[in-house]
């Protein structure tokens, strides 16, 4: 993958944020992703890549545009071909009441690289760089936190833990605050809440807890461009999604996957901000345009570039739909 390609996917994030932030607070959720993906579909003609969706809207029958198996970009002759993981609107009920840490985002890797995960759930346990290789999903909250905090060189007293705020993580929760961890609830969106594990100035230092499987995966490929640390297991709800994991070519339903095994070899990681969270601002208009905030990431390199951007519509008209 050519390097200058991942400068050029955050173009994509840019729109599908710049799309569905117009639609921020109107409380409509199914509005706010359409025109999300929309946007998204649309900016992928521009781009010279043979992309294939592994993670996307969902199944071809339910799911018109960006759905699991197409093929986006131009493809012209020389394209590189990518396997691509996305969610133009990662946290749709926090866009669609104007709520913090809604994004775009796009992951991408080389043909094969994303684990095509089945629309089911998935245990998380994230952390960033100075807690890389602390982390077990074998062993219990306490037990992680205790060896989180001893690699961190800090008390477990002085962690924050980000969970989504789900009746299911009842005991999780109990088990962190006994343990002594802080713990911060979220509403949704727990790829931002994986990622912002992996920088210091969020106070986020693990994410715990049970959230989307495809999310599980673009959370994956932004933790391995910035050197932190992933564990996912697959938590089905019933038989029909064990089946579906079959299908999906998932022998044990049961196995811990890596960051690495999530999203394999070289990985390009985009988003931006839609309503203004941990570590992005949100989408913010102007007369005549608008200015966004996204982050770019190579797995290759370890590069993170932070890229704030003004847009004119006059001059870009198709921002402006
Ligand atoms: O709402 P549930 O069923 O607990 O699922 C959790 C998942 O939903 C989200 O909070 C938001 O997903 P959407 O953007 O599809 O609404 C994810 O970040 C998370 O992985």
């Amino acid at each position: 993958m050519d390097r200058n390609l991942a400068m050029e996917v955050v173009r994509v994030t840019e729109m599908a944020a710049i799309a569905s932030a117009r639609l921020m607070g109107r409380g409509n959720k199914n509005e706010s992703d359409q025109v999300a993906v929309d946007a998204m579909r649309r900016a992928f003609d521009a781009l010279n890549i043979d992309g294939t969706v592994v993670i996307g809207e969902g199944e071809r029958d339910e799911a018109p545009m960006l759905y699991i198996g197409e093929r986006v970009g131009r493809r012209e002759p020389g394209a590189p071909e990518v396997d691509i993981a996305l969610d133009p609107l990662e946290g749709t009920n926090l866009c669609a009441y104007g709520r913090p840490g809604s994004i775009s985002v796009v992951a991408m890797s080389s043909h094969g690289g994303l684990l095509n995960a089945p629309d089911t759930y998935m245990e998380k346990l994230a952390v960033g760089p100075r807690a890389k290789g602390a982390i077990d999903l074998t062993k219990s909250p306490t037990e992680n936190l205790r060896a989180i905090a001893e690699r961190m060189k800090v008390y477990v007293e002085d962690l924050t833990v980000m969970t989504l705020d789900r009746e299911r993580h009842a005991d999780l929760i109990k088990e962190v605050r006994a343990a002594g961890a802080r713990v911060r609830l979220i509403e949704d969106g727990d790829v931002a809440g994986a990622i912002a594990t992996c920088f210091e100035g969020t106070g986020v230092d693990v994410l715990m807890g049970i959230g989307g499987a495809p999310e599980g995966v673009i959370a994956a490929a932004a933790i391995r461009a910035t050197g932190g640390d992933m564990q996912g297991r697959l938590v089905p709800r019933n038989q029909g999604e064990i089946e579906r994991a079959k299908k999906m070519g998932i022998t044990d339903i049961h196995k811990i996957y890596s960051a690495e095994e999530l999203a394999k070899g070289e990985v390009m990681f985009a988003a931006t901000g839609v309503t203004t969270g941990d570590f992005l601002k949100g989408v913010r208009f102007f007369g005549g345009g608008c200015e966004t905030h996204s982050v770019v990431m190579r797995s290759k390199t370890g590069t993170v570039r932070f890229i704030q951007s003004v847009h004119k519509f006059d001059k870009k008209p198709g921002y402006a739909l």
